[in-house]
């Protein structure tokens, strides 16, 4: 079976408002999927019906049995009282894994130029080093399927080009991963398959080719199917 199912007719804030519906899509294994919409779509909402962190929701969500799921999510979250390397430990300690788990983080951390840091509290760093520093955390747990919300955002050209490398690496090892982004080219060049969420609805999903046919543009890119004037300060 797949990785993940997602079937949500409705899910939302409020008890019986959707700010979501008919969402459907499924990820495979070594596939990568990109989520993309414009501001206030309804992408993190999706991520949050997967996550079951919405009071509301109606619809099924499927994981594939004792597979294991990372998320990173838009805004750095960090416990205030631990430092950088703390959290590895932590999280090591909580999921009981093994040491070469720990060699790894360390390897990742190397290679995000994070190393002299491990000592210092998270709260304290640039933008883009807090991102480096989830996406590390949730590298090293090797999970299955790797949900990611924006991760590019922050991210220095040479951080960009490294994470771009650990995602395909990932995806090589057959692990999933579902990744919301507004970099549309990177998207374009890099995903396996699209779903576009346009007012909380599911506009098209499919290849690069097939959404496009879908959002009516079969000869543009991603942008043709981004309707822009969508955004929330729409009445
Ligand atoms: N905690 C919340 N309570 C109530 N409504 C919310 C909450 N979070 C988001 N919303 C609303 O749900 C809708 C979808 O928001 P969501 O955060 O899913 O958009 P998004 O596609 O992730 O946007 P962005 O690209 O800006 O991150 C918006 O109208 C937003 O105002």
């Amino acid at each position: 079976m797949a990785l993940l199912e997602v079937n949500i007719q409705q899910a939302g804030y409020q008890m019986n408002k959707g700010t979501i519906a008919n969402i459907d899509f499924s990820i495979g294994q070594g596939e990568l999927i990109g989520m993309i919409g414009a501001n206030g779509a309804g992408k993190s909402t999706t991520i949050k019906a997967i996550l079951d962190e919405l009071p509301f929701i109606e619809g099924e969500i499927l994981r594939a049995e004792g597979s294991k799921l990372s998320y990173i999510p838009e805004r750095p979250l960090y416990y205030q009282e631990l430092t950088l390397w703390e959290h590895f430990e932590f999280v090591a300690a909580v999921e009981e894994l093994e040491e070469e788990a720990l060699r790894y983080a360390k390897d990742i951390l190397r290679q995000f130029r994070l190393s002299a840091h491990l000592h210092e509290f998270p709260g304290n760093f640039s933008k883009g080093m807090q991102q480096k520093g989830m996406l590390a955390l949730a590298l090293f747990t090797k999970p299955d399927l790797l949900i990611i919300d924006e991760p590019f955002m922050g991210l220095d050209p040479s951080s960009t080009k490294l994470l771009l490398d650990l995602l395909e690496e990932e995806r090589s090892k057959g692990k999933g991963i579902l990744m919301c982004t507004h970099i549309l080219d990177t998207a374009q060049r890099m995903c396996d398959s699209f779903i576009i969420i346009e007012k909380g609805r599911m506009k098209a999903r499919g290849r690069l080719d097939e959404v496009l046919e879908q959002c009516g543009a079969p000869d543009g890119s991603l942008y043709s199917c981004l309707d822009l004037e969508d955004e929330e300060d729409e009445e």
